[in-house]
């Protein structure tokens, strides 16, 4: 199988990353266009969704309407910054499960070192969607896949704003069959791993910590 990468590239979806991508953005700015995107990727990752019908009534007449066929949802949410995605992706998709796995990257290795994990008991029924908005050395995103596979669920789709090319190549290393949505795929990783042009640190922009 070879692996997939998707970039949304609607003009509405571009133009929010750029206005996050500015320095000069605010906290709550940045925190508003995380949770427009969030609902316009889900809206994207979600256009294969197989649908059937169902007889229902209207005010007028009966009719066979589409719905989407029997598909048990989880959000996990890479803490912290995966968190900004929830609030549009569940406005989107209201009765999808929400799932944690709280990850750090080491400064000096840049591996990511696990400190929480908390997901929905029956994830072997589920469709998972990972959510974290920067995918840069993929290290976290490698961690949070291992860790959800080992509970077995039936698909996992990883939910990105920005992807660096090493960071594909790692998770796709160890990952194939993990489908990648994102609004860009960046230059490169600098010196200290981060995203170039990049937008910063994702968790400190979204809850103002730096
Ligand atoms: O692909 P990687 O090189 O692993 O980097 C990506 C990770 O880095 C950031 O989290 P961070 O470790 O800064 O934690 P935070 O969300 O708590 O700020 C980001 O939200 C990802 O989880
Ligand atoms: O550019 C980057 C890389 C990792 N984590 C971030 O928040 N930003
Ligand atoms: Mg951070």
């Amino acid at each position: 199988m070879s692996p997939e990468v998707h970039v949304v590239s609607h003009p509405l979806v571009q133009h929010k990353l750029s206005l996050m991508r500015r320095e000069t953005t605010s906290v709550s700015q940045f925190r508003q266009l995380l949770e427009e995107i969030s609902m316009l990727l889900a809206y994207e990752l979600t256009r294969d969704f197989p649908l059937s019908t169902e007889r229902i009534k209207t005010p007028i007449a009966e009719m066979d309407a589409p719905v989407i066929e029997g598909k048990k949802l989880v959000i996990i949410s890479i803490l912290r910054a995966g968190d900004g995605f929830l609030t549009g992706m569940l406005r989107v998709i209201p009765s999808a499960r929400v799932g944690h796995i709280g990850l750090y990257r080491d400064p000096k290795t840049l591996m990511a070192v696990e400190y929480y994990f908390k997901v929905p008991g029956d994830l072997a029924d589920r469709d998972v969607i990972v959510v974290d908005p920067m995918l840069a050395t993929g290290n976290s995103a490698v961690a949070a896949v291992d860790r959800i596979k080992s509970r077995g669920p039936k698909s996992i789709k990883l939910m990105c704003l920005l992807a660096a090319p090493e960071g594909i190549k790692t998770l796709h290393e160890t990952h194939p069959d993990v489908p990648v949505w994102t609004c860009a795929v960046d230059e490169k990783l600098n010196e200290k791993g981060y995203i170039v042009p990049g937008l910063g640190d994702a968790g400190d922009r979204l809850f103002g910590t730096k």
